[in-house]
């Protein structure tokens, strides 16, 4: 999808300015009266219509329009205003005694050095810069008489805000009276504002939203109780989407008409927020010269001020600063949305003075946004190479943190439930950095009444097959049709094309499709991984596939023909003579009238590739085969511990799962499931399939399970247990090292057991060792005995 899609919200560019008076008073018109519902919203109701970016868009096309047409300027233009008036929610309005501000804001390091530079003119010398942390909550305002909080108040319009004292009160880091400090300390003045950003860490963001989940599942278990049968039940307790909306719909909750349990919930959201202290309003007699002292005095008061908050002099350092912190947005415990960059001098401020909604004295650098507002057009499922269905969401294409999403997995219906999210809805979608995309929920305003539910569909969408969870209780629904069904072919396919299986070139998920599900020839060439390594290249050349959007997942069509795209991955079309014009020559091909238009296909490269590529997985290590079985949780891991105990997947298939479990790295889960996949008939025909066709199932020379690999080594024919961390040797290294001296490594001790080494952190085979009367070697004495073997050791000295 290009980014010239007009549903990508691109805040870097915008269109041109309106060229005429008339037309530029229309759009600032309607500029204003968007921006006035959705700050509205954002400031009475604590909901985002829209995501910051595209507010803080039509915000900077006003402000642009205004400056291109000042006449446009008036009293009540969004861009001269601080925040939204009071809609009352049933507080009691309040006057701050000084005004409230807000900031103004750039977007780019070169904006910002400019907006430094002019500040820097305008104080007529050099200063220092006061930089913090942008806080993503809402401002309030905490005044203090006599040490004693008299009132919170919300922003508000800047002049007037909500009291929400009663409120506040629950927040436990807001001190209801201040703590006169150390001895010699500043006195607390009679009467001070301090302005603070209220939010919710992002580990209490995540508790609230388990809590929710538990209140959902207590409510759905009343339910159950009550006979609602369970896709009747309602989400009472959805997900919480957004932490700084989330704070400000806590902070404006109102205590009349909710009954205990309602206030006791409402108690408990308010205890979770938190407060930073980040600028000071009305003050008597200010006996400090910088905004950063007096953060230091309100710290020795007992209010909370930012740890992070630096004071540089140049604004060099301020840049490294903001680009560090854009880099380790996410080490900070609460969510952030830019620097605020502020002169440190509070002398200067006065000086500077301010617009009519923001200090000239301050600025806020943003960072770009990682919450976007996108549509869900549909929630689809995914089958993996498990058969496990996994609901994703597909959404129109938007632009978030570097790339163009467009799908995000949703995990399972459960998650679906809490996120109560409906198809056709506006969703919040966060995407940070590298990190996988996530819807968060649903701009449940924003619904017109056409969106629809979704349901988990009782067929997998590839074969039909019924799913259902794999063991009673599992919220995951799986298909069953493990065979044949072509969705888990493919991934099966494809990862054993994989780094961490066979790691064959070319075979990746387009190959695994091809193979499996092509366009023609209609028989695919692999009904199932057993005949992947028969392949021929007369099977290859002639398969061909639909072209799909690696976005989209749809398929592509051609705009011209209608037609989908057709790809032949394994051909190359090569045009000349007919057969019939072989040895004629050029006059004689003339005369008989043979054109040059016959086509042959013969094999692409891609395809001869592969094709060499298997022959020559048949004889990689026995573990990156067992790995490309798709044995459930059997990992390179547990593969290299099995291959390297048996030496041969015979061996493997013959051990008992006691004998499997006590293998180092594999144990009891892994054990059954290896059981149970050898029990499976076309599993079986893979292994023998794939040996037919020239597959090593076995580790040339390794002498069988368990024994030595160094025949005669000075630890034939013994079995030693390493434990504990032995100082010299990694804990793979200690085994290792124990083989290569002709010794049985094993992982438990028994009356078998020839001697057990043991550093710091040995527990129980310690323990065990002592019981049996097993000779304890330490990391010293463990180095002896894979050297010169046990002729070396003292043993009277053992510990
Ligand atoms: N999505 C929407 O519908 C919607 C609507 C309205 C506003 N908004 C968001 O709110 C912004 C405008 O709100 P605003 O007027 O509060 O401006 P702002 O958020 O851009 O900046 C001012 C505010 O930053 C806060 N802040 C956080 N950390 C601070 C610190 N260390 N020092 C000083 N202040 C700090 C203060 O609350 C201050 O009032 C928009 O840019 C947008 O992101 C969104």
């Amino acid at each position: 999808m290009s980014a010239a899609d007009p549903r990508i919200v691109d805040v870097n560019t915008s269109p041109e300015l309106p060229a005429d008076f008339e037309t530029a008073r229309a759009e600032a018109e309607r500029l204003t009266a968007d921006i006035e519902r959705y700050r509205t919203a954002y400031y009475s109701e604590a909901t985002s219509l829209v995501s910051d970016a595209e507010y803080d868009e039509l915000f900077h096309r006003l402000e642009a329009i205004e400056r291109e047409f000042p006449e446009l300027v008036g009293q009540d233009s969004p861009t001269q205003e601080v925040g939204a008036a009071v809609v009352s929610a049933g507080f009691p309005e309040h006057e701050h005694a000084e005004r409230m501000l807000s900031l103004d804001n750039v977007f780019s390091l070169d904006e910002f050095r400019e907006w430094a530079e002019k500040a820097r003119a305008a104080a007529g010398r050099e200063v220092r810069w006061l930089s913090e942390l942008k806080i993503d909550g809402l401002a309030i305002s905490l005044a203090y008489r006599n040490g004693v909080l008299e009132t919170a108040t919300t922003r508000g319009d800047g002049r007037v805000g909500e009291d929400i004292t009663e409120n506040v009160r629950f927040i436990p880091v807001i001190p209801a009276r201040l703590d006169a400090g150390a001895p010699g300390g500043a006195a607390i003045p009679e009467f001070f504002e301090a302005r603070g950003e209220v939010f919710l860490a992002s580990t209490d963001f995540a508790a609230l939203n388990a809590r929710q989940r538990q209140l959902q599942a207590e409510f759905a278990a009343e339910q159950t109780a009550k006979g609602v049968p369970e896709d009747r039940i309602p989400v009472r307790y959805p997900d919480f989407a957004n932490a700084r909306n989330t704070a400000a719909g806590s902070l404006r909750q109102r205590a009349e008409k909710k009954n205990e349990r309602e206030l006791e919930l409402m108690r408990d959201r308010l205890g979770r927020l938190s407060l930073y202290v980040h600028g000071i309003g009305a003050w008597q007699h200010p006996d400090f010269e910088n905004q950063s002292d007096a953060y230091r005095m309100l710290a020795e008061w007992g209010l909370p001020v930012s740890p992070h908050s630096r004071v540089f002099d140049s604004v060099d350092e301020v840049v490294g600063f903001i680009e560090d912190r854009g880099e380790h947005r996410h080490d900070v415990e609460h969510e952030i949305d830019g620097i605020v960059v502020k002169i440190d001098e509070l002398e200067l401020h006065a000086e500077l003075g301010q617009t009519s909604r923001a200090p000239r004295w301050a600025i806020a650098y943003k960072y770009p946004p990682e919450e976007v507002h996108t549509e869900l057009l549909d929630i689809r499922i995914g089958i993996g190479r498990t058969g496990r269905a996994t609901p994703y969401a597909v959404m129109a294409p938007v632009h978030v943190a570097g790339s163009t999403v467009s799908q995000a997995t949703l995990h399972n219906q459960e998650v679906v439930r809490a996120k109560g999210v409906l198809i056709g809805d506006t969703v919040v979608l966060r995407k940070a950095g590298d990190v996988i995309p996530e819807v968060l929920g649903a701009v449940v305003e924003r619904r017109d009444g056409s969106e629809r539910e979704w349901r988990m569909p009782s067929e997998c969408p590839e074969c039909g097959a019924a799913l259902r969870p794999m063991k009673e209780g599992d919220i995951d629904l799986r298909c069953p049709n493990a065979r044949a069904c072509p969705a888990q072919v493919r991934g099966r396919v494809e990862h054993i094309g994989s780094r961490g299986a066979l790691d064959i070139e070319v075979l990746g998920e387009i190959t695994a499709a091809a193979l499996t599900q092509p366009e023609t020839p209609s028989t695919p060439p692999l009904e199932t991984e057993a005949g992947l390594f028969e392949l021929t290249l007369e099977q290859l050349v002639p398969i061909e596939v639909i072209v799909r959007d690696p976005e989209t997942g749809e398929r592509k069509t051609d705009p011209e023909t209608g037609e989908f795209v057709r790809r032949a991955p394994f051909q190359r079309i090569v045009v000349g003579y007919p057969p019939e014009a072989k040895g004629l020559t050029a006059a004689e091909r003339r005369k008989a009238g043979f054109r040059k238009d016959h086509r042959t296909l013969l094999p692409s490269k891609d395809a001869e590739t592969f094709l060499a590529e298997l022959e020559r997985a048949k004889s990689k290590p026995l573990w990156r085969l067992i790995v490309s079985l798709n044995i459930r949780h059997v990992g390179p891991v547990a593969a290299r511990a099995l291959a390297d105990w048996f030496g041969s997947l015979e061996a493997i298939r013959a051990a008992t799962p006691g004998e499997l479990a006590e293998v180092e790295g594999v144990g009891g889960i892994i054990a059954e499931s290896l059981r149970e996949w050898f029990e499976v008939d076309w599993h079986r025909e893979i292994v023998d399939r794939w040996a037919a066709a020239g597959v090593q199932w076995e580790t040339p020379g390794h002498p069988g399970p368990g024994a030595a690999v160094a025949e005669g080594g000075v630890l034939a024919g013994l079995t030693v247990v390493a434990t504990g961390s032995l100082d010299g040797f990694t804990r793979d290294g200690a085994k290792e090292a124990i083989i290569r001296a002709g010794g049985k490594a094993a992982s438990s001790v028994s009356k078998k057991t020839d001697f057990v080494a043991a550093g710091p952190g040995a527990g129980s085979k310690l323990a065990k060792a002592e019981d049996l009367g097993i000779p304890v070697l330490d990391a010293a004495q463990f180095a002896v005995l894979v050297t010169v073997g046990p002729s070396g050791l003292d043993l009277d000295t053992a510990p």
